[in-house]
This record gives C-alpha cells, sequence and structure tokens, in this order.
C-alpha cells in the first residue's frame, strides 16, 4: 500500500446534465446513501460539480442540512467584472461557497477555444478568489501517438501553472481525451506513469511541499468497476468522473472505494 497523507478527491463534473431541482433530489439522495453506507467523509472527500444555474440550490441544502460534500463550479471568467456577457465570475462563485473550480476541460479547450494562455488567467483568478482551481489536462489519442503519453499533459501544466509562486492549494485532473466519454480508460498503470510525471513537474515549479499536497487525480471512462485500479497507484489521488456522477447508485459506489491515508 503506497504512503501518501494527501486525503482522496472523488469528483463528479456533471457537464450540462441534471437542473437545480434534479440536483437537489441527487444530492439529497447521494448524501443518505453514503450515510447509510457508513461512508468515511474524511477519509474520502466528495464533490460534486453543477452546472452554474444549481449552484445556489446545491449550497442552501447542503449549508442548511450540514451535508460533507464540497461543491464548485465547471469553469470561471479570467475577469473580475465587466463587460464579459455570459461570463461567471470567481468573487461570485466565492460568494455562494464554491470551494472549487474546473478549469481547462478538454471539453472547454476543444469546444470554446481555450488555450493554455486562458486556462493561466483563469487559474490565477481562481487563486485570487479564494477558490481551488481543479486543473484539467491530457493528451489526444494523435498526441499519445506523436508524443507520448506525458509530454502534452506537462506541458498543459507549466503553461496553466506560469506566474504561480507560493504554497497554493490546488487540484491536478489528468485526463486522456481519448478516454473521456468513450468508455475505453486508461489503466491504472498508464495514470500512475503519467500522475508521476505530473508531480514531478509540481516539484519543479512549485517545491517539494506543494508537490506532495496536491490531489493528482484520473479522469476519463471511471466506473464502480474500474475504481479500485487506480485508487491502488500511489501517484492517483482519486477521480474526477463524469457520465457515472450522475448515475446515483454508480457515483455512490465509486466513491465508497476507499484509498488509505498515510498507511
Ligand atoms: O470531467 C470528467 C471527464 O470528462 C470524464 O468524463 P467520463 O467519466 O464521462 O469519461
Amino acid at each position: 500500500m503506497a504512503v501518501t497523507t494527501r486525503t482522496p478527491l472523488l469528483a463528479g463534473n456533471w457537464k450540462m446534465n441534471l437542473d437545480h431541482l434534479q440536483s437537489i433530489a441527487f444530492v439529497q439522495k447521494l448524501a443518505w446513501s453514503l450515510k447509510d453506507a457508513n461512508h468515511d467523509f474524511d477519509g474520502a472527500e466528495v464533490a460534486i460539480f453543477p452546472p452554474f444555474t444549481d449552484l445556489r440550490s446545491v449550497q442552501t441544502l447542503i449549508s442548511a442540512d450540514k451535508l460533507p460534500i464540497h461543491f464548485g463550479a465547471q469553469d470561471v471568467s479570467a475577469h473580475d467584472s465587466g463587460a464579459y456577457t455570459g461570463e461567471i465570475s470567481g468573487a461570485f462563485l466565492k460568494a455562494l461557497d464554491c470551494q472549487y473550480v474546473i478549469i481547462g476541460h478538454s471539453e472547454r479547450r476543444t469546444l470554446h477555444n481555450e488555450t493554455d494562455e486562458v486556462v493561466n488567467t483563469k487559474v490565477l483568478a481562481a487563486l485570487k478568489h479564494g477558490l481551488v482551481p481543479v486543473i484539467c489536462v491530457g493528451e489526444t489519442a494523435e498526441d499519445l501517438e506523436k508524443h507520448g503519453p506525458s509530454a502534452v499533459p506537462v506541458a498543459q501544466l507549466k503553461a496553466a501553472l506560469a506566474s504561480v509562486t507560493g504554497a497554493v492549494d490546488i487540484v491536478v485532473a489528468y485526463e486522456p481525451v481519448w478516454a473521456i466519454g468513450s468508455g475505453q480508460a486508461a489503466t491504472p498503470e498508464q495514470a500512475e506513469q503519467v500522475a508521476a510525471q505530473l508531480r514531478v513537474t509540481l516539484r519543479e515549479l512549485l517545491g517539494d511541499e506543494v508537490a506532495e499536497a496536491t490531489r493528482v487525480l484520473y479522469g476519463g471512462s471511471v466506473k464502480s468497476g474500474n475504481i479500485a485500479g487506480f485508487m491502488r497507484e500511489p501517484n492517483v489521488d482519486g477521480a474526477l468522473i463524469g457520465g457515472a456522477s450522475l448515475d446515483l447508485n454508480e457515483f455512490a459506489s465509486i466513491v465508497r472505494f476507499q484509498k488509505h491515508v498515510g498507511t
């Protein structure tokens, strides 16, 4: 068993699914289901990333019922305020008690032309507003063939962290683009290889302490049937889950897979 002091993070990215009423029902049932199963919330952190329009409802429910579930947004503006129609400021997310924000998801990079520079400005904005950025990196199938597994994710992480210094609280999600929504997950060994390289990069850029404290997640076709393999790897500290996070039983089963901390 690998030695780690990092609390695993199981994060559900709902993408553009579930409206605010559906999100309330889902969060209630998830909390009940995990409580019934005696889930150790201190041993494995659970987070959800609903659409923007759900956040206020989710915040109200979680705060009123004191549910041990964390939440964040799926994107943030690089700007604080102003004439940016359709964008959402990090200040607004912080005001809704969001703890996390996903930045640089491959769907943002491809569908909304987000460059490495944009990702970097969003990371800086998140940190400025006290949000923990979940920085997504990952190679396409073509990148994999041309450059091998780690080159593109490492380059993306370096770009995302330009001008970032100090004891920052960040999460990195390694999501090979070819594994997202394809049903073809990376192997645990592949995920570990890239996660280890990403940690080396964190060490170079931000020092030992930050590198040791930063959770590196794997994402891409994670299911209850394959989570155990990923959780066994020493540098994989949890998962960013898309499709399976919309199925209550599947998500609850994934979340319940504990990784031993400090053993
Ligand atoms: O953010 C989550 C990833 O895009 C993974 O999605 P997926 O689990 O549906 O493959």
